[in-house]
């Protein structure tokens, strides 16, 4: 079993369990019934012709601890005074460290939109998401099969959230295409074997339609980067590793947005 399988199938007992106290169904009356909808995720990252999406993540499979002096508020407010235009919070416990706690503080302290960056295998995911003020879910093609990505968008899109599909082939790209996705995120890192090249993203840009939203994610770590991926037609960039690696994270989001300088 690589290690996505695995994340995915304790993953499915995690969601199961959850699912035994709260059902589907009440999940999905109460994200229906959550009040104001969450910032505008397409408008926020298009607003200046390149977004930056920076990510709160504690630990890792390929990294282990990343950052120990961990404040997923003081993060939030630090990558939207430098220049983000998105946070991503990881929700996962047992393989990153993450949780809705983070999500939670991380969302009452920035007015940017925020990813909710989770193996998504049940539409139980998607009405937590809505209910914690996502406004986009990430979607893994890797993880879904093509009628369940097609699901799981159109459910993510009928509770007012932004899909955003990951894929890392051709072949993941095309069902990510076909699910009606405008906005695509290309993984640099194999999740089966945590290999990170951003060729990955120049290699798969050219196969996705002109007008698709791309992100590239994983493994960017300096302004010649963005350089290299705005080239390539990307509508922007997930950063997480590196600028938590950092002991100011909010200046080296603002390093990492000079490669914009013409
Ligand atoms: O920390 P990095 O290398 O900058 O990568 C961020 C993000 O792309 C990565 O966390 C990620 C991309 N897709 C995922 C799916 C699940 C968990 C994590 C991820």
């Amino acid at each position: 079993m690589n290690i996505l399988e695995e994340i995915v199938a304790h993953k499915r007992r995690e969601i199961a369990e959850l699912r035994e106290h709260v059902p589907a169904e009440t999940m999905r009356e109460q994200a229906g019934a959550a009040d104001a909808p969450a910032p505008d995720w397409t408008a926020s990252l298009c607003a200046e012709g390149f977004g930056f999406i920076a990510e709160i993540k504690r630990r890792s499979p390929s990294a282990g601890v990343i950052r120990a002096d961990f404040d997923p508020a003081a993060l939030a407010r630090a990558y939207e005074d430098r220049g983000a235009q998105a946070v991503s919070c990881l929700m996962d416990y047992r393989y990153f460290g993450g949780g809705e706690d983070d999500f939670e503080a991380a969302r009452k302290s920035t007015r940017l939109p925020m990813l909710y960056k989770e193996f998504v295998v049940e539409d139980w995911q998607v009405y937590h998401a809505r209910m914690s003020g996502a406004s986009a879910v990430l979607l893994i093609a890797a993880v879904l099969e093509p009628d369940e990505l097609n699901g799981m968008a159109e459910r993510c899109r009928a509770c007012g959230l932004e899909p955003l599909v990951e894929i890392h082939s051709a072949e993941e790209a095309a069902a990510a295409v076909d699910s009606g996705a405008r906005w695509i995120g290309i993984n640099n890192r194999d999740l089966r074997t945590f290999e990170t090249r951003i060729e990955t993203t120049l290699r798969l840009r050219p196969g996705l339609p002109d007008n698709a939203l791309v992100v590239s994610e994983s493994g960017i770590r300096s302004a010649q980067d963005i350089r290299t991926l705005r080239e390539a037609d990307v509508a922007g960039v997930l950063v997480g590793e590196h600028l938590l690696r950092q002991p100011d994270p909010g200046a080296a989001l603002a390093a990492l947005r000079e490669g914009l300088r013409p």
